[in-house]
């Protein structure tokens, strides 16, 4: 009888050891670890009281207790927040490229991010390229070296 082999598939070490994301609840956001004021009243703006799972999960392991540079790769069903799970992260870091099937969606993605980081330029493809550029080269003020 002939031996069927496996096929073994590549996988990186980061997707070996997923983190479930059921095992977060939802935070107030007053109980966010590290959350900078302006990050907060920003997303009080917004009119948000608290941080759903998917975006207490990517707080966790990026910026709070677990945090250290990665990759991550963010697998949840749409709805449950993961915009703004990546725009928190990313206005901490200060440079993202985020990229989308459509241009209604990329300018859903802006809108949030230009919410919660007034100060941060964001560019949309397919504008005109000097203000584009413009937009992207915009330094927030840092305050004592730190910018949420
Ligand atoms: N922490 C929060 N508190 C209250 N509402 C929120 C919160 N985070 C996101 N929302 C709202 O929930 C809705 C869904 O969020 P969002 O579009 O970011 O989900 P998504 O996972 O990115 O969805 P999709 O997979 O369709 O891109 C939006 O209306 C958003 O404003």
């Amino acid at each position: 009888m002939m031996e069927v082999k496996k096929k073994s598939t590549a996988i990186l070490s980061w997707m070996r050891n997923p983190i479930g994301v059921r095992q977060f609840e939802g935070w107030p956001l007053n109980l966010v670890p590290c959350l900078d004021p302006r990050l907060e009243a920003a997303l009080d703006r917004m009119g948000f009281s608290s941080l759903f799972p998917v975006q207490v999960a990517v707080w966790q392991e990026t910026i709070g207790p677990g945090a250290f540079e990665r990759d991550l790769c963010i697998n949840s069903p749409t709805g449950s927040g993961k915009t703004l799970a990546l725009s928190t992260r990313s206005v901490k870091c200060l440079r993202a490229l985020v990229v989308l099937p459509t241009r209604d969606l990329a300018l859903q993605v802006k809108e949030v991010f230009a919410a919660i980081a007034p100060a941060v330029g964001v560019a949309v493809g397919r504008s005109w390229i000097a203000d584009e550029i413009a937009e992207l080269i915009k330094r927030p003020k840092l305050e004592a070296g730190i910018c949420y």
